[in-house]
């Protein structure tokens, strides 16, 4: 097979055609789930499927793209898999951080996301505020990894409707730090609500965090402590 991908070919150019793929391959999980065609074409499509997985495998990197800068030395993940826009697993979410340090993204869950009938599964739920939550503590200035994470779940989350979800730092305590979270209905009516501890791994401390070979992700440094 040809591999038809150039070492000189525009990374951003190759980037977004990578976004533009994997917000297909969203709307194709959303078919697959949706579908009522029958057996056949399910049949044949699977086939089709099969043969555009082996071209994409052509050529293939170790992992998924991570931390990096893009234009304008704006850190990115482009591959996470709640906010990266080139992973189809991603929402992808849009994390704002408030003039207050809290963070907030508008987002809606897509039937692929079903757990219960006609909402959302609790741990689709929880994958989101675990990120929130991870993002607040980061825009504090307390970045860290997930050590303990609680959820309430108060009402069903639905797919295919607007929802916010928020988040905020609560408290510091040496390298644990506390946060808490909600998903709700645009008029403030809470869904899930979260509370996490994050722990900031040593090695984090001096310098950008999230970034394992130094600072140069460009990630807010670790506060003093
Ligand atoms: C700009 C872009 C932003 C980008 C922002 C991006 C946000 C991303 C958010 C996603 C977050 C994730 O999913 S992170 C992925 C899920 N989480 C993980 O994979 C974490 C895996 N676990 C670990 O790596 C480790 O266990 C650590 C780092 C959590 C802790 O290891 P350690 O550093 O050796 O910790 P250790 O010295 O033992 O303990 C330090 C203190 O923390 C406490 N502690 C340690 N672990 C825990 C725990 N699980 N639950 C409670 N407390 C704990 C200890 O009791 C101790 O308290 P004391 O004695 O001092 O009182």
């Amino acid at each position: 097979m040809t591999i038809d991908v150039t070492p000189t070919e525009d990374a951003e150019a190759r980037l977004a055609a990578l976004v533009e793929l994997s917000r297909r391959a969203r709307a194709l999980a959303d078919a697959v789930v949706l579908t009522d065609v029958p057996e056949s074409e399910v049949t044949a499509v699977a086939a089709e499927l099969a043969a555009l997985t082996e071209r994409l495998g052509a050529l293939r990197r170790e992992s998924p793209r991570s931390f990096e800068l893009g234009p304008g030395g704006v850190p990115r993940n482009v591959g996470n898999a709640v906010t990266g826009s080139a992973n189809p697993h991603a929402l992808p979410l849009v994390v704002r951080v408030t003039p207050e340090r809290t963070v907030r993204a508008e987002l809606s869950f897509r039937p692929v996301h079903a757990g219960p009938p006609a909402s959302v599964h609790g741990g689709v739920s929880a994958m989101i505020l675990d990120h929130l939550l991870g993002e607040a503590v980061a825009a504090a200035g307390f970045p860290g990894v997930t050590g303990t994470l609680t959820l309430r779940y108060r009402r069903p989350v639905p797919y295919g409707e607007p929802l916010v979800a928020t988040a905020e730092y609560t408290r510091s305590e040496g390298r644990k730090t506390w946060a808490e979270g909600r998903i709700a209905l645009p008029d403030g009516t809470a869904l899930a609500e979260a509370s996490g501890l994050f722990v900031t791994p040593a090695g984090w401390l001096g310098r950008g965090a999230g970034d394992e070979t130094g600072s140069k992700s460009g990630q807010a440094p670790v506060r003093e402590r």
